[in-house]
């Protein structure tokens, strides 16, 4: 694989702090578990690939229809291209479209653990504008378990798999029974 431009998971680009606060960092003696494996992913598949999920549903015209591109161990790679719907400034990505993307993509990662969780605390980056028509390569893997709590890293490259970053985000999942998700339907 070719290097990438700006180092590992852990990296910090251009020399700025990483993305993660005291919140969003593991307490020591948090493990990354083995993810539960594809047998357990299909269990919770009706809800993480829900049609109409802004990050990642074909039914929603204007989402983000973020593609899942691979699995490998908690890491988690995908893309998705800004439209002119998810313009911010004129000619350039929303943040919180490139927020959105980061959390289906931190999601994701979470998901593979195999437990049922949703987003308590999303932190960002903005690193670089992003034009539309960019493809948005996303990654996301888990950087420890503690009890319920998941903790999340993820960036978003443009220019290609290796380009620079655009986004990074860390974030704390918190695992919710299934019920969490009727109980939100039914409002
Ligand atoms: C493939 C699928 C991809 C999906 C990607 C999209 C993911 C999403 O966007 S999910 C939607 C957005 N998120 C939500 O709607 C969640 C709304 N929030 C909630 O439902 C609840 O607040 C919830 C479930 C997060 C936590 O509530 P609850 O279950 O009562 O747990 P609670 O006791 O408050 O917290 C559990 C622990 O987490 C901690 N915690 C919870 N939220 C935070 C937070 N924001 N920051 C720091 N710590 C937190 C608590 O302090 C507590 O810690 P401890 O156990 O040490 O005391």
């Amino acid at each position: 694989m070719t290097a990438r431009s700006t180092g590992s998971p852990s990296g910090s680009p251009s020399g700025r702090p990483g993305p993660a606060s005291s919140r969003t960092t593991p307490p020591p003696g948090a493990t990354v578990p083995e993810p539960s494996g594809p047998d357990r992913r299909d269990l919770d598949l009706k809800l993480a690939d829900y049609d109409g999920c802004f990050g990642c549903g074909d039914q929603s015209s204007d989402g983000l229809r973020v593609k899942q591109t691979g699995i490998t161990g908690t890491e988690v790679t995908g893309e998705f291209t800004v439209l002119e719907a998810h313009q911010g400034a004129p000619g350039l990505a929303h943040g919180g479209v490139l927020a959105t993307a980061m959390d289906e993509s931190l999601g994701s990662s979470a998901w593979v653990l195999g437990k049922r969780y949703v987003t308590g605390r999303l932190e960002t980056d903005f690193m670089a504008p992003v034009p539309v028509g960019s493809t948005v390569y996303l990654r996301s893997w888990c950087t420890g378990v503690d009890g319920r709590k998941a903790y999340l890293q993820g960036e978003g490259r443009i220019g290609g798999p290796d380009g620079p970053i655009a986004v990074r985000a860390a974030a704390l999942f918190i695992e919710v029974p299934e019920e969490h998700f009727s109980r939100e339907r039914e409002g």
